[in-house]
């Protein structure tokens, strides 16, 4: 892969987001523009209802843009692809099926299809069901493929919507509010958890959260929104801290308090939040 298309793997250019709603149109985002590279951790971080979602759903090709224009790896984003998965904030599971086969489904969806599927041949039961074993066993969860979501935690209900994304080995993982249903010590744990996985498979992240600690931790790329309507990009934070990162580690380092009070005075001075009424 070339060196421009490494730097440049996701663009994001001129994307505005205007919804038709009863009361009239409503702009949601306008002017956005960012660069993600490949294998960069990005966090996007702003006030409730400033439009993460929105643009979480723009890259996922879940959605298309009222204006501009999203690549991906050179090509425009058209619409939902393997190569981009998403873990929402509810692990949205299929209650009915076992945790086993919530991921198997994902697996044959993207590799037991007829024909060429991103550039791989068809794959048989077996190779399928090596692959579902070996994302549970990613995130820790092998002892409970046979469980129905009811018979498992809410922190192993979001392990396996990780395991069911990344068993499709997408390029990019769209998180929105991963773990945000979470107590902090289950959540702790699957940040690290998450640091550990995404620094053995290099995916692209970007991830949606409200949580000025998580963003620091995790991220290369801050990027902080302004508070809608017509949301935007205020400021691009860039995260140089080495890795892998260690919370306890970095709980009193001055780099790492200071990219944490850049973040926090730009949600809690500059872009303060105003209730409406
Ligand atoms: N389909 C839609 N139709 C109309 N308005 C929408 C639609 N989706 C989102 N909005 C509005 O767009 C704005 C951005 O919503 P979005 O869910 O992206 O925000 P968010 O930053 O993810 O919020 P939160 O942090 O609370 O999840 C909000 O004002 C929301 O009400």
């Amino acid at each position: 892969m070339n060196a421009s298309l490494t730097s440049k793997y996701l663009q994001i250019q001129g994307v505005a987001q205007t919804f038709k709603t009863a009361k009239g149109n409503f702009p949601a985002l306008r002017d956005i523009d960012l660069t993600v590279g490949k294998g960069e951790f990005v966090a996007l971080i702003g006030h409730s209802g400033c439009g993460k979602s929105t643009l979480l759903n723009l890259i996922a090709g879940l959605t298309t843009p009222t204006e501009g224009t999203l690549i991906c790896a050179n090509r425009e984003i058209a619409g939902p692809g393997p190569e981009r998965a998403v873990v929402f904030q509810n692990h949205s599971l299929l209650p009915w099926l076992t945790c086993f086969e919530n991921v198997y489904l994902g697996v044959e969806r993207v590799f037991g299809q007829t024909g060429i599927v991103d550039g791989k041949p068809k794959e048989d039961k077996a190779q399928l069901t090596a692959r579902t074993h070996a994302a549970l066993d990613m995130v820790g969860l092998s002892h409970a493929a046979q469980k129905r979501p009811g018979e498992i935690s809410g922190g192993m209900k979001q392990r396996v919507g990780i395991a069911r994304a990344l068993a499709m080995e997408p390029q990019v993982l769209l998180m929105d509010e991963p773990f945000g249903a979470l107590d902090a010590l289950t959540r702790a744990k699957l940040q690290d958890e998450l640091l550990a996985i995404v620094a053995n498979t290099q995916s692209t992240v970007v991830m949606v959260t409200h949580d000025v600690d998580e963003a620091v931790l995790l991220s290369d790329k801050i990027v902080m929104m302004t508070n809608g309507p017509a949301a935007t990009i205020g400021e691009v934070l860039h995260v140089d801290l080495p890795r892998p990162r260690s919370r306890v580690t970095l709980a009193d380092d001055p780099a790492y308090l200071h990219y944490r009070k850049a973040v926090i005075d730009f949600l809690y001075t500059r872009q303060a939040h105003v209730e409406k009424h």
